[in-house]
């Protein structure tokens, strides 16, 4: 697995070996050990997600707080995505800045998107099957949202407004100015 540091060296881009032969191909997708190498401390995931998105769906920016703040570790099994973390950590160096990287079957890329980011895709192909590790459940009261189209948050979505398809939550999400925001000095993996 090659693992890159963005320019929010948190979020990183992790790209596993693959082994293709005249069948089709082989790949480890994850593996904690190596992970826990590269990181310098282990992440115990606890849940998978999945969800299947045709052209112009936009999921998020999602997030969660009180202690249910997740690490996600995402990837696409099927079509291409544009994948969006945000940092909202209050006094990070790069409060407010986001990676944007494209995620597709073909590059087998992903994405680890850690705790304190809110986290989104649109989906660039026909369809989508969007696949990832969360390291806290799932916790309705402690889900948070955050505007996908906040001028200041300057995201490129890459296709025009008026293709984006999204859930009425996500139309209502309050922009960074009013959202709830997550520390940058908590060691949330100690
Ligand atoms: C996230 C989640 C949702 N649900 C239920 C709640 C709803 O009844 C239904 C759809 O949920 P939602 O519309 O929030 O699904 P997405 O819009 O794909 O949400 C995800 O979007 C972006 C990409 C994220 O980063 C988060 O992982 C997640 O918030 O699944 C569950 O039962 N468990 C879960 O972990």
């Amino acid at each position: 697995m090659k693992f890159t540091r963005t320019e929010i060296p948190d979020v990183i881009v992790c790209e596993p070996k693959v082994f293709g032969d005249h069948r089709g191909y082989f790949m480890e997708s994850f593996k904690a050990d190596t992970l826990a190498e590269f990181l310098g401390y282990t992440i115990n995931f606890c849940q998978d997600n999945e969800s299947s998105s045709t052209k112009g769906v936009l999921r998020g920016l999602h997030y969660q707080i009180n202690g249910f703040e997740q690490t996600k570790l995402v990837r696409v099994i099927q079509g291409s995505v544009i994948d969006v973390a945000v940092d909202i950590r209050k006094g990070s160096p790069t409060f407010g800045k986001h990676v944007a990287v494209e995620l597709s079957a073909e590059n087998k890329k992903q994405l680890l998107v850690p705790k304190g980011f809110a986290h989104g895709f649109i989906v660039l192909s026909d369809t989508a099957i969007f696949s990832y590790k969360v390291d806290a459940p799932y916790s309705f009261e402690n889900e948070r949202g955050l505007a996908f189209d906040d001028a200041s948050l300057g995201i490129d979505w890459q296709l025009n407004p008026d293709e984006f398809v999204l859930s009425e939550k996500d139309t209502q999400n309050p922009t960074l100015e009013k959202a709830e925001l997550l520390d940058y000095n908590t060691n949330y993996y100690e």
